[in-house]
């Protein structure tokens, strides 16, 4: 049995009274240590089936299991990290990763372990230099690095990444998307991550879940990515089974999923002025 297998997940949610179909039938293995990219287009419901997974939300029908597990709750196992980074704003950089240590450590390692492990994780994503700032004080990549460390920190089964770069610069998100995959080489974590960003789910996965448009969306594509690790974004650029990947999620996206979004309807032209001769 798959290490995460999301089995049979549907969706409704009630709205004014009303069902919304928002998921039907998606079905979902991860090996361990996998890293998986979930695109698709917005509002399809990508964040909705994160949500099950985190046990965040529940499903109409179907379920999760984790590492043999039922999910039915949230719980340290599965350490979700959102694209608006979630920071206490009163902790310092060091306290919002020592808080979620000691929660989950707190009867199996001792303070100075802890203590070790909190250094650790934020050297692991290089901020071993700001432990004692505010979120406050710190850029938003930084924010999204501390975020990453603390949910790195809490030693997850399961990785939930919920656009995590979305907010970020290009180059801040490129430089973050290599301190990711140099982390995932060494420590081999299973993560899924919603993306809308094409060459970013190439860059990083094993493989990309394509989702259909909603309502009641489901997985329309499943494309294995076959390029060795480490990667390197700058030789890829020329790389066929890249190119190949790229075009494959893109022709998925804006060909086989089109969405077309309505028009809003244009206020008609007002009437030319009569001039009058002054
Ligand atoms: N709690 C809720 N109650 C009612 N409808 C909801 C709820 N959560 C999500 N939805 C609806 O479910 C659909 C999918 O939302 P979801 O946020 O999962 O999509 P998404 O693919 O992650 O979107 P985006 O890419 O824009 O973040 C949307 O139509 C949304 O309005």
């Amino acid at each position: 049995m798959a290490y995460l297998h999301v089995s049979g997940v549907d969706m409704r949610f009630t709205r004014d009274g009303q069902t919304h179909p928002v998921l039907a039938g998606i079905d979902l293995q991860v090996e361990r240590g996998e890293f998986i990219a979930l695109i698709g287009h917005s509002g399809c419901g990508k964040s909705t089936v994160l949500n099950i997974v985190a046990g965040l939300l529940q499903p109409s029908s179907g379920g999760v299991i984790l590492d043999g597990r039922e999910v039915a709750a949230p719980g340290p196992d599965r350490a979700v990290v959102f694209q608006n980074h979630s920071l206490l704003p009163w902790l310092t950089v060091y306290q919002n990763v020592e808080i979620a240590v000691d929660k989950v450590f707190r009867d199996t390692r001792s303070k100075a372990e802890r203590r070790d492990w909190v250094l650790h994780s934020l050297e692991m994503v290089n901020m071993g230099h700001a432990l004692q700032r505010l979120p406050s004080e710190i850029s938003g990549g930084m924010k999204q690095r501390v975020g990453i460390a603390r949910a790195l920190a809490m030693e997850p089964k399961v990785l939930l990444l919920d656009e995590p770069f979305g907010a970020l610069d290009a180059l801040t998100r490129a430089h973050l998307q290599d301190e990711v995959m140099r982390i995932q080489a060494e420590l081999h974590n299973t993560v899924l991550m919603i993306t809308h960003d094409v060459d970013e789910a190439v860059l990083l996965s094993d493989r990309i879940v394509m989702m259909t448009n909603g309502p009641a969306a489901t997985i329309g594509q499943v494309l294995a990515v076959d390029l060795p690790r480490p990667r390197d974004r700058i030789a890829l650029a020329d790389d066929a089974t890249y190119n190949h990947c790229r075009h494959e999620v893109l022709s998925f996206l804006y060909e086989k999923q089109r969405k077309v979004e309505p028009l809003r309807a244009r206020p008609a032209p007002a009437p030319a002025r009569q001039k009058t001769a002054a």
